[in-house]
């Protein structure tokens, strides 16, 4: 394989990079900021410093075009609303007041106001704040940020290139504000929308920005006709501006589709795509739509989303054959490296074979130069490179750790009985009844119980080596005998134990997994300053001792009531994790799912009667395409079933997912074959109960009563009234009374009062049914 060099030199570039820092500076900073603890002037400073800090890095690296406008205090959809002056009602004095006080108050909302709604982006684990439009809507530009870091950057001697998320995925992200009726399209405003980017454009160009990026992941997803004309006319018009500088439009997280053509047609200077697995289709599609000619191509070779070192020689087929596409081609990551810890290098214990195969966001941004220095000089200039890349690929795939007999055996022996309860739902449930005596309308939690500064502090003890393994047994302890007492006196059914022990839900199976590695620092932004460190599905998985058994069975033998065992399902392990590339997903889901079962059956064979398989994630791994979703949805349910069919009938299996929509995988949801789900409902008044009954769902439910990610109280009254809306959708005999998610977020006092109230609905509901339900 050699790559001919490009006629241009191929530059490499980023389009965005993690904002924390590598000790994550910019959380401590906000977040002393919010307690008063660190002033305005200090936390610009710092923030300014971390941008130094980046571009330089990238600079250094070799990145010839560095990305600005992409570092955000919180969230680049919220500062994308400030930009476009989509500053709801509500919000608007605070901003008034003080600028930066009322951003934060848009994002975290304040004693007396709502913050805007936080989801998914796309189908990552970062969380973005929903722009609230309606058809009143009046945008106004406000580029100060963007021109501010551009200017920053061309003082500090880089080429800047400012990142926009471009306006048709703004709107496309929006949702019609509340009070206006949901069937509000935001994309409606477009033309009002477009002004406004124009002036940015123009403030950018003034500025001094030669090209300017804007990001249109949207188009990626399945768009109707009306969508791809908006795109179409979006980009029309955009480019046909003349005060502006040179436009690049972004996308990424998969293949552009119906999309490729509009935006190769439209009068813009630059197209980036996604060549990566994802994205790959995106090859051929660009050799149907004729190339780009006259444009310059921005490639994404190398995979923004995972952990893995590229496979350069790949890579550079791919860019080989995108030269005869583009008039230029440049080399990039698939997607931002937000998505990605910072470095690799700052890993001290990982085990030198597997620390080999990892690329964080710096080890990538220099897999990105080198391509990209292949693609120019060819393959000589980069021949020492390709050899050691060549080598670690090499070492990756003989490695003991990727493959363990035993695992591939068990995997392969894997028959569909194994993914079968003995008996069927609806004779499962007469004996679970029987077996566990609850009443009508029974209540439980979801889980977790505040995860307290003395938990964390006990964490760090340990880590610290200030307190041994049987000290911190002691202290977890003791919480799971706080949280059980308070259960009992409150009056819960079914009891949980607190899952104190648990730093987050996914890392802390994975530590105990052998083939799964867990990192020091590696932590990627999640919403906001909160923050996870994503284990590596790095080998075969199994279980070499139970994980969960001896909390779960010290709670049970503190009462007489169920505990409830608590796990993670595969699906979400995969969901948080960064996940082998080198197999197929379901095949990685499916050895997560036996070591799981084997946790299953050793919580039934302790006594746990009662146990929930957490798969919050099922919903947001949905692809982001629908041709896609049914062979996603085949293994995922089947993981499921496999980690949780190895029970007697009358053990009872829960499951729990929050933090999406899930009307339109209820068949999904029902095909997991489990007896109980508990479901976020609070917010959207019990929405989710409407469309499992409307989907004729036969088991039993418990829409939450409970909004945990607010402080707020619920009332008793208003945990009654939902659990109304509630039986309104499901009878009172399949009825559960729960909160939307678990309490770890929370604090005490309110987690306290809050399922008090939640315990009073439930019985004052209980007295009213007639007793025939019972
Ligand atoms: C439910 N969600 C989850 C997602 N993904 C997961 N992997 N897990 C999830 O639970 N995705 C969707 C949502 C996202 N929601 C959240 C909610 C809250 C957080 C959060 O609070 N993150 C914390 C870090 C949590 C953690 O791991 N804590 C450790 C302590 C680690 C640490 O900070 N150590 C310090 C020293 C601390 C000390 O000395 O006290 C250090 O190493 O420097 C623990 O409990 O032991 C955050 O701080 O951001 C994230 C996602
Ligand atoms: N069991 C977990 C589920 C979170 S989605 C908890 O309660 O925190
Ligand atoms: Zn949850």
């Amino acid at each position: 394989m050699t790559a001919k060099p490009a006629a241009a030199a191929a530059r490499a570039t980023v389009y965005g990079y993690p904002r924390q820092g590598q000790n994550r500076e910019l959380k401590k900073a906000i977040e002393g900021y919010w307690k008063g603890r660190v002033d305005a002037d200090t936390l610009r400073r710092t923030a300014a410093e971390l941008r130094r800090g980046t571009w330089q890095q990238l600079a250094e690296a070799g990145v010839h075009e560095v990305p600005t406008g992409d570092f955000s205090y919180y969230d680049h959809v919220l500062d994308t609303s400030v930009m476009v002056g989509a500053v709801p009602e509500r919000h608007r004095e605070a901003v008034r007041t003080d600028a930066l006080d009322g951003y934060f108050a848009m994002a975290r909302g304040t004693q007396d106001v709502a913050p805007l709604e936080m989801t998914k982006w796309f189908d990552t684990n970062y969380h973005y704040l929903v722009p609230e439009l309606g058809p009143d809507a009046v945008f106004t530009a406000d580029s100060a940020k963007q021109v501010a870091e551009l200017k920053e950057a061309l003082a500090l001697g880089h080429t800047p290139r400012p990142v926009l998320v471009g306006p048709v995925t703004y709107l496309l992200l929006a949702k019609a504000a509340p009070g206006v009726a949901a069937d509000f399209e935001p994309l409606t405003l477009l033309d009002r929308l477009l002004p406004v980017y124009a002036e940015v454009l123009a403030d950018l160009r003034a500025a001094g920005a030669e090209w300017v990026q804007l990001d249109e992941p949207a188009l990626v997803q399945d768009r109707t006709p009306a969508e791809l004309n908006a795109a179409a006319r979006a980009y029309r018009e955009l480019g046909g501006l003349t005060d502006r500088s040179k436009l690049l439009v972004a996308s990424y997280f998969g293949r552009l589709g119906e999309a490729l053509p509009v935006l190769a047609k439209s009068p813009v200077e630059g197209l980036a795509l996604d060549f990566t697995e994802s994205g790959a289709a995106n090859l051929a599609d660009l050799a149907a739509a004729g190339g780009l000619p006259g444009k310059r191509l921005v490639a994404g070779v190398v995979n923004g989303r995972n952990i893995w070192i590229n496979d350069y020689e790949k890579s550079l087929a791919t860019l080989g054959t995108l030269l005869g596409l583009a008039d230029h081609v440049d080399v990039s990551a698939s997607s931002s490296l937000l998505h990605v810890p910072l470095d690799a290098a700052a890993e001290h214990d990982i085990d030198p074979q597997v620390a080999r195969w990892l690329a964080f966001a710096r080890q990538k941004t220099q897999e990105i130069v080198v391509l990209a220095r292949g693609l120019s000089a060819g393959t000589e200039a980069i021949a020492a490179e390709l050899a050691a890349n060549r080598a670690d690929l090499a070492s990756r795939t003989d490695a003991v750790i990727t493959r363990d007999p035993a695992v591939r055996a068990r995997t392969a022996a894997i028959t569909d009985a194994d993914g079968r309860r003995s008996q069927p739902y609806a004779e499962r449930t007469l004996a679970q009844r029987a077996h566990l005596g609850l009443p009508l309308l029974p209540t439980t939690t979801i889980g977790s119980f505040p995860q307290t500064t003395e938990l964390r502090t006990a964490r760090a003890d340990l880590r610290a080596g200030r307190i041994d393994e049987a000290g911190y047994e002691e202290r977890i302890k003791d919480e799971i005998r706080e949280v059980l007492s308070f259960q009992e006196k409150a009056g819960i059914d079914v009891l949980v134990h607190g899952e104190p022990e648990r730093n987050d839900m996914v890392q802390y199976f994975a530590e105990q997994l052998t083939g799964y590695l867990a990192t020091q620092h590696g932590w990627v932004q999640s919403y906001g300053t909160r923050y996870v460190r994503p284990p590596v599905l790095a080998g075969d998985i199994s279980r070499p001792e139970p994980m969960t058994v001896r909390w779960t069975a010290y709670a049970q033998s503190l009462t007489e009531r169920p505990v409830k065992g608590m796990l993670t399902g595969p699906v979400t392990m995969l969901a948080w994790s960064f996940v082998r590339d080198d197999q197929p997903l379901g095949e990685t889901a499916r050895q997560v799912a036996l070591a799981l079962r084997d946790e299953v059956n050793d919580l039934e064979a302790n006594g746990t009667s009662v146990i929930q398989v957490d798969e919050p994630a099922l919903r947001e791994t949905l692809p982001l395409r629908a041709d896609e979703h049914a062979a996603y949805l085949e293994w995922a349910t089947e993981s499921f079933r496999l980690a949780t069919s190895g029970v007697r009938p009358d053990t009872q299996i829960h499951t729990h997912m929050c933090y999406a929509e899930f009307g339109d995988i209820v068949q999904a949801i029902d095909d997991l074959d489990a007896d109980v789900i508990s479901l976020e409902a609070a917010r959207s008044h019990m929405q989710v109960a409407r469309e499992l009954a409307a989907h004729g769902y036969p088991r039993e439910a418990g829409p939450g009563v409970y909004d945990i990610h607010s402080p707020r109280i619920p009332s008793t009254e208003e945990a009654a009234a939902l659990l109304r809306k509630g039986l309104e959708a499901i009878p009172a005999t399949r009825l559960w009374v729960n909160p939307d998610c678990g309490l770890k977020t929370r604090g005490w006092p309110e987690t306290r009062t809050s399922l008090e109230n939640l315990v009073a609905a439930a019985g004052g509901i209980r007295a009213e049914l007639p007793t025939e339900a019972a």
